[in-house]
């Protein structure tokens, strides 16, 4: 069955699935430049750390088909830094984009020094790179899908009807498709080893009432939805096998920065023994900070807190704290970190690099 598709890109047009407008109604929107995505993704009209770098990548890909080839390779490479730069503003704490400039900008600078390739040579290799981000992140999400499947079915005794509880929303709404926390539940339920998903709705963008519950019901996936103060009740109550939740940045030791609230589902696992688990592709690992303490937090505006809609449901002139993420400690990652290459402990991510 095919999944939801967030992003959609054929031969230079791109379009996106408008997320805030979800689940009540399906709208792609046009994204027809660097500018375009820029918004996009500061609004959360996309969102999920792999999509904001996917998004990204492939609004460059567009401008550049459409742009008549520079002068120079130096006037390419300008260019190319430029608009990744900006890009890379639009949210701090995914790490995806600031990765995939970086390897895009070294490529564009690598070629300004290869006399054999001229200007519009150079421009073709940069596009390509860019584009290739969209088949790229499908083919991890896959390979997380089937090692997180694996692993969990193999340290929870091979029960065959297991009970995951996710966080968020992982799933194709947050990558090129099949997704990575909600990849492996998707692997699970393909292998007939899924009893029930329990998805937190994910105040206060509700992710997961409104993107994670869409995707399960619409593959037909047997989930439940719970409230973010229930994961504690619903960890005794319905004997949850393990937790798996996705991540925009994990550092270097393995503290992972993921949506607001993971950090408590991972104290609740660890205080009912449940499994915990981290999905993220190498993409989404900065290798750059040593520990969670560097990990830049977003702050979302307040109205996301206050208001449904355009309809206040808080107080005026109540005071309010909303960071988008939380740091969860290496520690209480006791399942592993699910990557493409494979399930490894937090302290092993840099022997696999
Ligand atoms: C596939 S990882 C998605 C990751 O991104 C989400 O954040 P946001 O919806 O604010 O972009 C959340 O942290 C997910 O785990």
């Amino acid at each position: 069955m095919a999944t939801l598709q967030a992003i959609k890109y054929n031969d230079g047009h791109l379009e996106i699935l408008d997320q805030l407008l979800l689940p009540e109604s399906c709208v792609y929107i046009p994204i027809n430049n660097v500018q375009d995505a820029w918004g996009a993704i500061r609004e959360m009209k996309v969102r999920g750390a792999p999509a904001i770098a996917i998004v990204g990548s492939l609004s460059l890909a567009v401008e550049l088909r459409k742009l008549a080839t520079p002068e120079t390779k130096k006037d390419l490479h300008s260019l190319v830094k430029e608009k990744l730069d900006y890009l890379v503003t639009s949210r701090p704490t995914a790490v995806n984009m600031q990765l995939a400039a970086e390897a895009c900008i070294k490529l564009s600078n690598n070629l300004v020094d290869k006399d054999s390739v001229h200007a519009a040579e150079a421009k073709d290799v940069v596009v390509k790179h860019l584009e290739a981000t969209l088949a790229n992140d499908i083919a991890d999400n896959l390979a997380i899908g089937e090692h997180g499947a694996t692993d969990i079915t193999k340290k929870c005794g091979n029960k065959d009807q297991l009970r995951i509880m996710t966080h968020c929303n992982t799933g194709s709404l947050a990558t090129a498709g099949y997704g990575t926390a909600l990849g492996v539940i998707r692997s699970l339920h393909k292998a007939n080893l899924l009893d029930q998903v329990y998805c937190t709705e994910t105040r206060p963008y509700n992710q997961g009432s409104r993107l994670t519950a869409f995707e399960l019901v619409y593959e037909k996936i047997p989930a439940t939805l719970i409230c973010d103060n229930m994961a504690a009740a619903a960890m005794k109550q319905f004997k949850i096998d393990a937790v798996i939740v996705g991540a925009d940045r994990v550092a270097a030791n393995g503290d992972t920065a993921n949506k607001i609230g993971t950090y408590q589902l991972a104290v609740l696992a660890k205080s009912h023994n449940i499994l915990f688990y981290v999905a993220a592709p190498f993409s989404s690992i900065d290798f750059q900070i040593p520990t969670g303490q560097s990990i830049p937090i977003e702050e979302r505006p307040h109205s996301e807190m206050t208001h449904t809609g355009n309809i206040r449901t808080a107080a005026a002139g109540i005071h309010c704290w909303n960071p988008g993420f939380d740091v969860t400690p290496a520690e209480l990652i006791t399942g592993g970190i699910v990557t493409e290459k494979g399930v490894f402990k937090p302290d092993q991510l840099e022997q696999h690099d």
